[in-house]
């Protein structure tokens, strides 16, 4: 049985002000962490904040990015191992805004993920296609190879307790949500990608989320697909009462 992830993924949104303002809005509505977990991704110039507001309650914490290397000559990169012992749970990697606007590859977004494995943290590491690729019909094997490349080397157990993040470029911040029946069907690719490279036992652990304008709308009908476990949400996750309703959908 896989507990749900809602994770909001707030990107270059918010200050350190807001931020513990935001959260002391939610803290006591969110779900048991054991029935669905409540993320945010903030800034690394929000962490602090976010952390220091979210102890005692069921919100984990995110970072939206993190370096390969855990310290070292990175002028302005975020080290995993400071993250770990800041008290962060997540980091969000491969998202398509960093792949499309910093240049990172499926190579960067592999060390990514076993750097923070190495540190004790888990990694939502984000795939999906573009409108061009999906038209040409080729949004299973983009999906399935930039699994396939983020996983290179990782254990089983490592697989097993990842979240990874579909989210079609298409459908990012544009209001055009993929049909639940698209989100499954890619998802469910995804699934089969991580039974084909471990086993049906790791497939069956592995948290998908879909992501790509989620809203109280549409989150219920999403969450309803067999393959579908958890959402990264963008705006929709700015808003406390939207934020509250994202994560409370099973109510
Ligand atoms: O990480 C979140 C996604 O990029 C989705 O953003 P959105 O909910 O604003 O479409």
């Amino acid at each position: 049985m896989r507990t749900p992830i809602i994770a909001g993924n707030w990107k270059m949104n918010m200050n350190p002000e807001q931020t513990a303002e935001f959260v002391k809005a939610v803290k006591n509505d969110l779900p048991a962490a054991s029935k669905v977990e409540s993320v945010i991704a903030a800034p690394a110039v929000d962490l602090p904040a976010l952390l220091e507001a979210a102890k005692g309650s069921e919100l984990k914490v995110a970072a939206e990015n993190c370096y390969f290397e855990d310290e070292g000559a990175f002028t302005g990169e975020t080290s995993p191992k400071v993250l770990k012992e800041m008290g962060v749970d997540y980091v969000v990697i491969g998202h398509s805004e960093r792949r499309d606007y910093f240049h990172e590859t499926d190579e960067d977004i592999n060390k990514k993920a076993h750097a923070i494995f190495k540190n004790g943290l888990l990694p939502i590491i984000c795939c999906g296609e573009s409108l061009e690729t999906r038209e040409a019909g080729k949004a299973e094997e983009w999906v399935e190879g930039q699994v396939t490349a983020a996983l290179k080397d990782l254990s089983a157990e490592q697989v097993a307790s990842s979240v990874i993040a579909y989210e079609p470029i298409w459908a990012i911040g544009t209001g055009k949500t993929a049909s639940s029946d698209q989100a499954e069907e890619i998802c469910a690719v995804v699934r089969k990608t991580v039974a084909k490279l471990y086993n049906e036992t790791v497939a069956d652990k592995v948290r998908i989320q879909y992501g790509g304008s989620v809203k109280p709308a549409n989150v219920k009908e999403l969450m309803s697909k067999e393959n579908i476990d958890g959402g990264l949400v963008g705006g929709a996750s700015l808003v406390p009462e939207s934020y509250l309703a994202l994560v409370n959908f099973n109510k």
